[in-house]
């Protein structure tokens, strides 16, 4: 079965590799590409993007209504990624979504929408089955080592702070242990910050730098002792396995699934 695909986002970093990948796969068709600026051009009008007929539309509801498809990937902004996706299920096209920095609020909304009408939609805070082993990991250790934070370090062109890989994974640790506060009880920050972000006693602290590419380390303390679990993306041929798979996985869902490990099998 052929299963055709529209992606938002495709000059991006990563919509540009999903472009690559579709294209190479036998058995996806890329279909159309919702772009802010390239409305009524086609992918060959596109520097840099494969020379390939498929029409680039602006408008993602004119897409969505123009276009036979069965999944959408989005891979730009969450504000837009939101609406994109929304639209999608209204569309009933099987929404798979790489953007990160949803709220839980947006991540509940779509939701109910995919059970209303029966559609599938894969949420993937991240695509690379090593990040989503990391995070396995960090939920069983836990339950052993409950005083742990995050460091996530990604390179300097990331909008969003924390990562939606960063919020997962204390979202994960959180159903391990209670929420806890962690540090000395009267510690007090001096500069704003010092201590990161606060997920339900869980510090989560972004660091962004050229060099760096898709960097976390979750990282555990005992009593005389720490572990430190670690995940490395290099390149963003890490995350395309896990799109693929999502892609091919959401033909089979009627509800939507929020992480790559709901999938895996
Ligand atoms: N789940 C995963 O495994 C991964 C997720 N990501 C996430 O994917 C998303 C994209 O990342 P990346 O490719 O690195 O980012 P880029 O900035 O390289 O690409 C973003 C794309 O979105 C477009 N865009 C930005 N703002 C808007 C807007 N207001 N309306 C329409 N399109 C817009 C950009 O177009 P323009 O050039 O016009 O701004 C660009 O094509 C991020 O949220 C990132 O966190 C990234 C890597 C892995
Ligand atoms: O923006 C990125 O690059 C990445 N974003 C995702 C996130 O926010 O977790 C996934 C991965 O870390 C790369």
């Amino acid at each position: 079965m052929q299963i055709n695909i529209i992606i938002a986002g495709p000059r991006g970093k990563m919509g540009s590799e999903a472009v690559r990948m579709v294209h190479n796969e036998e058995a996806f068709e890329l279909v159309a590409c919702i772009d802010r600026k390239n409305g009524g051009k086609t992918l060959k009008d596109i520097e840099t993007l494969p020379a390939l007929d498929v029409p680039v539309f602006e408008d993602p509801e004119q897409c969505f209504q123009e276009i036979d498809a069965d999944v959408f990937i989005d891979l730009t902004v969450p504000e837009v990624g939101f609406e994109h996706t929304k639209l999608a299920l209204l569309y009933d096209i099987r929404p798979v979504v790489g953007t990160s920095g949803f709220t839980k609020e947006q991540i509940d909304a779509l939701e109910d929408l995919s059970i209303t009408h029966g559609t599938g939609c894969i949420i993937a805070p991240n695509f690379a089955v090593g990040a989503v082993l990391m995070m396995q990991f960090a939920k069983t250790a836990a339950n052993y080592l409950p005083d742990v934070e995050i460091i996530e370090k990604h390179h300097d062109q990331k909008l969003d702070a924390p990562s939606g890989t960063a919020v997962k994974t204390a979202e994960l640790i959180r159903e391990t242990r209670e929420s806890k506060q962690q540090g000395h009880p009267d510690e007090q920050e001096t500069l704003d910050g010092a201590r990161g972000a606060d997920k339900d006693g869980i510090h989560i602290h972004s660091v962004r730098l050229p060099g760096l590419m898709a960097h976390q380390e979750v990282v555990f303390g005992g009593p005389g002792q720490t572990l430190t679990i670690k995940h490395d993306s290099f390149n963003r041929a890490s995350f395309m396995e896990g799109v693929k798979l999502s892609v091919n996985k959401v033909m089979t869902l009627d509800k939507l699934v929020y992480g790559l490990e709901n999938i895996l099998e």
